[in-house]
């Protein structure tokens, strides 16, 4: 796992992209409306993310995927909330592969490029953790950002439970960022169930996937208890 890595100025020989997926719809929610447009702090879950993004001294150009229905819904947003941060929409597929792919669709072919895939529903990511990923993606091809697991951890396979050296297990997040060649490469492939995250598409490519440490406070928010834990988290910041 990376350590820290100086953070004072972007590498300006790369241009920075920060896909924000919410193409996805929040079943496990079950909320009216998906958990990417629910309010946190008084704000759509959404703004806080791409404001995060934008506010890092990289200022990607954000492309924002979104489910085809629910475009004019977020520029009714974007007006109420006098939202302002540039970014550009997409519209998402069936799958969060599909969405990713969709995003990386509209990025010109630049190998001077860094690429950033984030989860619309982790608003909580800090400014230093994603320039941390596009300082350590610059140097190194790619980062994933990830936390060691604070619990005891156990792989049960074909019947048998067996416990593991829970300092070998990480539980992954996002931001993953990579140079650009590697994930548009990546997402040349057919999609398959087992590709969860960007890091399983690139790594089945045969390239090594790096890790870079995230935070326990970089929540995705899934379950309905989950908002009221980012606000308690948010409160004590
Ligand atoms: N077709 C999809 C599915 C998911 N996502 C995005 O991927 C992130 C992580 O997915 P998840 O938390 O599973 O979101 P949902 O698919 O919306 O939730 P659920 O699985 O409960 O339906 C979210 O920001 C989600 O909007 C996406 O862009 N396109
Ligand atoms: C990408 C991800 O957030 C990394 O932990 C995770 O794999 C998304 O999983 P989900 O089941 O689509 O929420």
């Amino acid at each position: 796992m990376a350590t820290a890595i100086p953070t004072s100025h972007p590498p300006h020989t790369e241009s920075a992209y920060a896909i924000i997926v919410a193409g996805g719809s929040g079943t496990r929610m079950q909320s009216a409306i998906p958990k990417q447009f629910l309010l946190l702090d008084g704000k759509p879950v959404l703004m806080h993310t791409i404001d995060a993004f934008y506010s890092t001294a990289f200022t990607p150009a954000i492309i924002l995927v979104l489910p085809a229905d629910y475009h004019s819904y977020w520029e009714q947003l974007c007006t109420t909330y006098n939202f302002k941060t540039p970014h550009q929409l997409v519209t998402g597929g069936a799958t969060r592969f599909h969405s990713v792919k969709n995003g990386l669709e509209i990025i010109p072919d630049n190998t001077n490029t860094l690429i950033a895939v984030h989860d619309a529903v982790r608003p909580l990511i800090s400014k230093d953790i994603i320039e941390k990923s596009y300082f350590h993606a610059a140097e190194h091809g790619n980062a994933v950002t990830a936390i060691k697991s604070r619990d005891s951890v156990r792989l049960h396979e074909n019947g048998i439970s067996k416990s593991l050296i829970r300092d070998d297990v990480y539980l992954v997040q996002t931001p993953q960022t990579f140079k650009s060649e590697q994930i548009k490469n990546a997402y040349l492939q057919s999609f398959s169930t087992k590709f969860t995250d960007d890091a399983s598409v690139v790594e089945e490519t045969g390239l090594k996937i790096n890790l870079v440490e995230g935070s326990y406070q970089n929540i995705k928010i899934t379950f309905p208890e989950d908002i009221a834990i980012a606000e308690m988290i948010l409160k004590s910041r």
